[in-house]
């Protein structure tokens, strides 16, 4: 049988709860080989489809920078990208002092959804279903990953990009960029996850919106309906604002800065409240709260006495 990374995780993992959760739902991804499931045979189906790269950047702060790098395809999805995020995703299930994930494209652009050559040669649905299997359960995992991810939109963001970016907590936008569910005019609809996941971030009207009519969300639009969290002006080559990833971590470090047992309790209770039945979330919540009460962080703070003014 396969086991995915988070699978590996939760045998070593002290939070019986979060091993649940994650066991409940077939080990964190969405489809095993009770779904005829094979990801040795699609692996290698993808590997076939090679270029560009996904490049994972762990640093000591505990948050990580993932690029999605193909820029002379507008940073599109080709196969062996698409077995390389899941392998970077295993590897930061791996890490256990991760707190914080910027996903971003290379080169001022996010990314413009998977490779349409890739697309054209596996377009019979016996493929077709494969890829999206494995996409979704990439995104899932990455999606549950202990940690509070965004995704740092600049330029466009298209199709399978577009769906990229709700397997994040969070999303911002740079000035002049652009969401694009795109699929309708491609005569799809998304399979990546996105559709689902999309109406758990902005509604089911909002979403047939966007899906239905293939809208350009820009920034604006974007935060009215709370498809962005934040908005990000590029800076001028002259102005000293910093880098567009550097005002990305600024952004995200009002959410990471702390220990990271705590930040990672708190998406652990965020995640089953969003993904579990009100009584199971509950008894979760529970459990990952045994985890911080009495801990190094809960002491210290009740030593200092701190007030919250
Ligand atoms: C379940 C997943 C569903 C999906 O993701 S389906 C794919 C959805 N995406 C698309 O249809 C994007 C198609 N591309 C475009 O609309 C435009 O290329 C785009 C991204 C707006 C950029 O436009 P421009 O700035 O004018 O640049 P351009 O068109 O000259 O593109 C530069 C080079 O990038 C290539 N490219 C862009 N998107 C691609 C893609 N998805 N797959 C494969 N190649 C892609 C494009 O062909 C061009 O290459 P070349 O320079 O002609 O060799």
């Amino acid at each position: 049988m396969v086991l995915c990374g988070v699978s590996r995780q939760i045998l070593g993992s002290s939070c019986g709860a979060w091993a649940r959760l994650l066991q409940r739902q077939s080990r964190g991804c969405v489809y095993s080989s009770i779904h005829g499931f094979n990801q040795e045979e699609i692996r290698e189906k993808l590997q076939a489809f090679p270029g560009g790269s996904i490049d994972l950047l762990k640093q000591e702060s505990g948050v990580a920078v993932l690029t999605i790098n193909n820029p002379s395809r507008m940073n599109a999805f080709s196969g062996s990208m698409m077995v390389d995020l899941e392998e970077m995703v295993s590897q930061l299930e791996n890490w256990t002092d991760c707190k914080g994930l910027i996903v971003q494209g290379a080169a001022g652009t996010f990314c413009s959804g998977s490779d349409l050559n890739a697309v054209r040669a596996i377009s019979n649905p016996q493929d077709g279903m494969k890829m999206c299997m494995f996409m979704q359960n990439a995104l899932t995992r990455l999606l549950r990953l202990p940690l509070i991810s965004v995704a740092l939109v600049e330029g466009r963001a298209l199709g399978g990009g577009a769906e990229l970016t709700t397997a994040c907590d969070f999303r911002i936008m740079a000035s002049g960029s652009v969401i694009q569910f795109v699929h309708k005019h491609m005569g799809l609809v998304p399979g990546w996850g996105g559709a689902a996941r999309l109406v758990r971030i902005v509604g089911s009207q909002n979403a047939l919106k966007l899906l239905g009519g293939a809208l350009k969300v820009d920034p604006e639009l974007g935060l009215q309906i709370g498809l962005a969290d934040g908005v990000l002006e590029v800076p001028g080559a002259e102005e000293g604002a910093g880098t567009l990833l550097q005002q990305a971590e600024n952004w995200l470090s009002r959410y990471t800065k702390g220990p990271t047992p705590v930040i990672q309790a708190v998406k652990k209770v965020v995640l089953s409240g969003r993904e579990l039945p009100l009584s199971e979330a509950l008894r979760t919540e529970k459990d990952v709260f045994g985890t911080v009460w009495g801990g190094p962080a809960n002491l210290r703070a009740l030593a200092s006495k701190s007030k919250h003014k």
